[in-house]
């Protein structure tokens, strides 16, 4: 896999804060990626945003877009590279939904029936045909997000960038935007870069995934083998976060097991043996379930899954 961005020892460090929003970082996102990049509040995730974006420039080392250096001098033309996915849309209360997604187009003077033509075919695309006439504020916020992301993808950008782009949804509607990311980048042969605080996020969309803190890069690999074997403490952290503990009752304890593939004959199994099943979540490496198990009642013994 070729590199669709790269992070080269990268320093930022805002006038006034005595620490570094990020040091030395170093990072590859593959080309054709469906990258995560997790970490909690302060870890550093909107100030890469505003790096990749070229709202900002690094202090120190270099960013690379499609092997090209970001630099004040290239950054207008590699910006038109990178397609934006706010978490509040940011969309033109003035400007119908058609408006919306062409202004990208119009400032750059593209003529006007083809600006139409492709926000048109990108609003079918994220399954809002029909509503271009409408206005944001007659719009529900997953129908936004939508409106942002063809907004988004009407410049024809190499390189989709999400920021907290379900934050501010309900897990349904956040559900259904995930899926038109994963399906819009496989489709179009983007490379999706998601930043998220939110490991259901990581764990539903993404084939890799970086783990920051504290303006560092911990972690970094294969979602599934990160997730699988976490190597640093804040990686099992935000795990740990993620575990669906108050689903227990007294006396009960919690078992994870991730399976290769759904199994209903497994997963009848322990509950045959006593397990109640709390949470079951799927992914593209399969499935992770979540047990209560009575601490006095034996443990669930399953063959070929690892715990
Ligand atoms: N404009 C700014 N001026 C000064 N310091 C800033 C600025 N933006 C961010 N910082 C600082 O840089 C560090 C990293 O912040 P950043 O916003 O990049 O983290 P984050 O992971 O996006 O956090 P959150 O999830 O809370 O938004 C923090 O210590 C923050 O206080």
């Amino acid at each position: 896999m070729s590199t669709a961005l790269e992070f080269s020892h990268v320093g930022k460090r805002y006038a006034g804060q005595a620490q570094a929003a990020l040091h030395d970082l170093s990072l590859q996102v593959p080309r054709g990626s469906r990258t995560g990049i997790i970490g909690r509040s302060g870890a550093g995730k909107s100030t890469l945003v505003r790096l990749i974006s070229g709202l900002e420039t690094p202090d120190s080392g270099e960013l690379r877009l499609q092997g090209e250096q970001l630099t004040p001098a290239t950054r207008r033309r590699l910006q038109e590279r990178t397609g934006l996915v706010f978490q509040h849309f940011n969309l033109l209360a003035q400007r119908t939904v058609l408006g919306n997604v062409t202004l990208p187009l119009e400032l750059r003077g593209a003529p006007r029936p083809l600006r139409e033509r492709r926000a048109r075919e990108l609003l079918d695309l994220v399954g809002l045909g029909g509503l271009g006439e409408r206005y944001p504020a007659q719009l529900s916020g997953g129908q936004k997000q939508r409106v942002g992301i063809a907004r988004a993808l009407v410049t024809e950008p190499a390189l989709l960038l999400a920021d907290e782009a379900t934050s501010a949804l309900d897990p349904e509607t956040s559900a259904g935007i995930l899926d038109l990311l994963r399906r819009i980048q496989q489709e179009r042969d983007l490379t999706l870069v998601l930043v998220t605080h939110q490991l259901e996020v990581i764990r539903a969309v993404t084939t890799h995934v970086a783990v920051l803190d504290g303006g560092h890069l911990v972690e970094s690999g294969e979602t599934g083998e990160v997730l699988r074997r976490p190597q640093h403490a804040v990686t099992r952290a935000l795990l740990d976060a993620h575990r669906p503990d108050d689903a227990l009752r007294g006396g009960e304890t919690l078992r994870h097991l991730t399976l290769s593939a759904l199994d209903g004959a497994a997963l009848a199994d322990l509950a045959r043996q006593g397990a109640r099943i709390v949470r079951a979540e799927t992914h593209p490496q399969g499935v992770d379930v979540w047990l209560a198990v009575r601490e006095a009642a034996p443990q669930p013994a399953l063959h070929g899954v690892g715990a």
